[in-house]
């Protein structure tokens, strides 16, 4: 199971101190949506030439110009870029498109996808790598979705895509998700808020792997 740390609100600057204190748990350094809006795909570029060994996810969360868009993001040096399962399936099928022909993943993000075993059952047959339930930051407080819950329905469907899980991972409950299983565990403030941030990651690395044993 992949480590993914979403870096959504740090500077540049401080995205590598943490990349640096972290790498060596850490498999995917996401720059999150926020990061791109403010700076673009250029902290895309600069971590990927800093950081060669570690994956980068552009969260662009495409909803439409799907090829067009994801090119953008894998020209800037993105291993991995992000879909809204909510699209339409021609963007999805472009985000896939533009995928093979540079030789990279696409993780469709099911935030907000109301009927999530169906649309799920859909987008597994699109050709995409990952599909990653997502607790949506605005409704984290209230509780209205389980990520648990919404993996194992994945877990259940899928037949080709690997899954992943996001929205509010902490260490009291990734534990449970290890045990469920996915491919990727996204984590963004409980690494990038901790007091620790190069202990926190170390023990969710460690919590991953060894669910996995
Ligand atoms: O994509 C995101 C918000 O839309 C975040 O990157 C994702 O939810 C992970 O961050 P956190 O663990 O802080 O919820």
């Amino acid at each position: 199971m992949k480590l993914q740390a979403a870096l959504d609100t740090l500077t540049l600057e401080q995205c590598i101190e943490l990349l640096q204190e972290t790498g060596h748990s850490v498999d995917i350094a996401e720059v999150g949506t926020p990061f791109i809006i403010e700076q673009g795909m250029a902290p895309v570029r600069v971590l990927k030439e800093r950081f060669p060994h570690i994956e980068v996810l552009a969260d662009a969360k495409i909803m439409d110009a799907g090829e067009f868009e994801a090119d953008k993001c894998f020209e800037a040096g993105a291993d991995i870029v992000t879909v809204l399962g909510v699209s339409y399936d021609e963007t999805i099928e472009g985000v896939v498109r533009s995928a093979k022909k540079h030789g990279k993943k696409v993780m469709v993000d099911m935030i907000a996808v109301q009927d999530l075993a169906k649309r799920t059952r859909e987008i597994d047959q699109m050709g995409v790598d990952y599909i990653c339930v997502h607790t949506a930051f605005d409704i984290q407080s209230t509780g209205q979705k389980d990520p648990l819950e919404e993996l194992k329905v994945v877990n259940q469907v899928i037949e080709h895509a690997q899954s992943a899980v996001a929205g509010g991972v902490k260490l009291s409950t990734i534990d449970a998700i290890a045990r469920e299983g996915a491919a990727i565990v996204v984590v963004g403030g409980a690494i990038c808020n901790a007091a620790s941030r190069s202990e926190t990651a170390r023990e969710m690395k460690r919590h991953l792997q060894e669910e996995n044993a």
